[in-house]
């Protein structure tokens, strides 16, 4: 069993390096992938750059390169549903692209044809969360995270974004994550930790929060590694 975990960002990654034994690195596509073990399990850990497309290659990467048999993501998130405060961790169940619009076609947002608009995550490492969030007493909502090429900071977006998707975080590469598991078969799970509420303060509250709110996320996706 080797688990890739992946961020976007070397903030998102930088918490679990450090944690893990035995650790080599190499270049590979214009990433870079840490090798190591994390409590007796082989882990392969890297940060894409921002975005679906970087996020689409490194997952690729750790699957068809790496082997890994398992892929989770830790990061960040923007906000959507008014649950969500600022260090709250979200699992997604499915993942949708708002950004991808072929309506002129009369097709609905988020779907081109042979696609679905919103691609599942894998329930086993859904149900692990829970049980490792009731361990540790930690509230986990599970939704709908919607991904798409801009980082959002506007009210009138974001409202759009949930509406439309049903969604309740937003980000940029979870999607594209999901969507290159699927196709290779591998399960994927998709954990954030919110860092703004994607509104007028959104840039400002993810510079803040961005670190912090890593970790959170980090260090919930070890523990679930440890029962995996
Ligand atoms: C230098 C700026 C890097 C932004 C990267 C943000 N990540 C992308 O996955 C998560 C995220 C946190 N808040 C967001 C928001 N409001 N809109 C989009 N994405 C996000």
């Amino acid at each position: 069993m080797k688990i890739a975990i992946m961020g976007a960002m070397p903030e998102e990654i930088e918490p679990l390096i450090g944690q893990l034994e035995n650790v080599s690195s190499s270049l590979y596509a214009s990433n870079t992938y840490y090798e190591g073990i994390y409590k007796g399990k082989e882990v392969v850990v890297a940060y894409s750059k921002i975005g679906k497309v970087f996020a689409a290659l490194t997952a690729t990467i750790l699957i068809e390169k790496f082997d890994c048999d398992i892929l989770l993501f830790s990061g960040v998130a923007g906000a959507i549903s008014e649950e969500l405060k600022i260090g709250d961790l979200i699992i997604a169940e499915g993942l949708c692209q708002h950004d991808l619009d072929i309506t002129a076609f009369g097709h609905p947002y988020g779907y081109v044809p042979e696609g679905e608009v919103c691609v599942k995550t894998d329930k086993h490492l859904r149900q692990i969360a829970k049980t490792v969030a009731e361990k540790k007493g930690i509230t986990l909502k599970e939704g709908v995270i919607a991904t798409g090429d801009q980082f959002v900071a506007d009210p009138e977006r974001k409202k759009w974004i949930g509406e439309t998707f049903k969604a309740d975080a937003l980000e940029m590469e979870g999607a594209s994550v999901a969507v290159v598991c699927d196709a290779l078969n591998v399960p994927c799970f998709i954990l954030r930790a919110i860092s703004d509420s994607a509104d007028m303060d959104a840039s400002f509250n993810f510079d803040e929060f961005l670190e912090s709110s890593a970790k959170v996320s980090a260090g919930f996706i070890l523990s679930m590694v440890e029962e995996i």
